[in-house]
């Protein structure tokens, strides 16, 4: 079955990180409950690939996988490898020991999630985390600090100021700026980050997202970028993955996704986010909710909320569609998607 759903595989390119039939399971309402289903793709290395859904669609799940970080008791299924820059042995991420773990999440793949505030300790300077990070992974602490003010200085920050700061003493953007030089301190390929701006105001995400990709050239770095904000990533990313109800809904280029979507629930999504260049009487939000993880429907998981929902579509789950070279959708009417749910190619100017 799950052959037949990634026909071709998902991606050929040159991957750094490939996910393979992974699945999350917790034990809610006294069923298992899958919040991540079945998910198969790539994160090529030197991309930056776009996580995409709504709130609680297992974004934040997908990437915890990806690096073998689901909190207990969520159970993690089916295969993470790694393939290391250098042509080393793959590694089997699921099947780290605790101690390779903790190498592996600092040094080879890094994470940043939203709200600096939250990740600092509020009792330590900033210099007291790069110290403790570089210590804590047996780095020499003097060449690591040569390093971190490189880094902060890469990000438009004063590092003197910034590491004699608290967390609390600097602005929002400032912080989270710190947070991305801590995350690659240690010298990461990867750099998974969970809504790095959400906290921000648009122009800080604006401006912050420009650094990224500076930063990425820079340092050679593979970035998964999590967001429920498509129009904002969308002029990022390399290739966008548009996530619903714990399931792939759609995979492709950022253009492909962003003016050529072969998925209802894209295209849905696309009319409901707002952004800066869409007048605001152009947005429609999504009728319904989406599913609770408990009670999942059979099927394709869109199928209560999608206008183009027949008897299959709720019965079966739909078969990925290589609907072109690099772009893909699970969809049974993928061909239809654009004339049943028509969006003005306009409205995401910078994709
Ligand atoms: N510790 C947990 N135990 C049980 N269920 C959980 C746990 N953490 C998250 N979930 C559920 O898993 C699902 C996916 O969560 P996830 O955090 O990946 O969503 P998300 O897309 O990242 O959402 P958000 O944008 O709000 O962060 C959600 O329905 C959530 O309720």
């Amino acid at each position: 079955m799950q052959e037949q759903r990634t026909q071709g595989g998902p991606d050929s390119a040159d991957p750094i990180i490939e996910a393979r039939n992974v699945c999350v399971t917790y034990d809610l309402e006294h069923r298992d409950a899958m919040v991540l289903d079945d998910v198969s793709i790539d994160l090529r290395r030197g991309e930056i690939l776009g996580v995409v859904g709504e709130s609680g669609s297992g974004k934040s799940m997908l990437a915890n996988a990806m690096m073998d970080a689901v909190e207990e008791p969520g159970i993690t299924t089916g295969e993470v490898t790694y393939y290391p820059e250098d042509g080393g042995e793959p590694v089997d991420v699921l099947d780290l020991s605790t101690e390779d773990l903790k190498e592996f999440r600092w040094e080879e793949v890094s994470m940043v999630f939203q709200g600096a505030l939250s990740s600092f300790n509020p009792t330590m300077s900033i210099r007291g985390h790069f110290e403790e990070t570089l210590a804590a992974h047996d780095y020499d602490v003097e060449e690591g600090m040569e390093r971190a003010r490189q880094l902060l200085g890469d990000l438009y920050l004063d590092p003197d100021r910034v590491l004699d700061s608290y967390a609390h003493e600097l602005s929002g953007g400032m912080s989270q700026r710190a947070l991305i030089a801590l995350s690659l301190v240690l010298e990461p390929q990867v750099l998974l980050m969970d809504e790095p701006t959400a906290a921000l105001d648009l122009l800080m995400q604006r401006s912050i997202l420009s650094l990224l990709a500076d930063i990425k050239a820079k340092y050679d770095l593979t970035i998964l970028f999590i967001t429920h904000d498509l129009p904002l990533v969308a002029g990022l990313a390399d290739r966008l993955a548009i996530l619903y109800a714990f399931e792939l809904a759609e995979v492709g280029t950022a253009t492909q996704i962003a003016h050529d979507s072969k998925h209802p629930y894209t295209r849905a999504l696309l009319q409901a986010v707002p952004n800066l260049d869409a007048p605001t009487d152009s947005m429609r939000p999504i009728e319904g909710t989406a599913p609770n993880p408990a009670h999942v429907p059979d099927g394709c998981h869109y199928a209560p909320r999608c206008p183009l929902a027949t008897r299959e579509c709720h019965e079966e789950t739909p078969p990925w569609v290589d609907v072109e070279d690099d772009h893909r959708s699970a969809c049974f009417h993928y061909d239809e998607a654009e004339d049943a749910v028509p969006f003005d190619l306009s409205e995401v100017s910078d994709a």
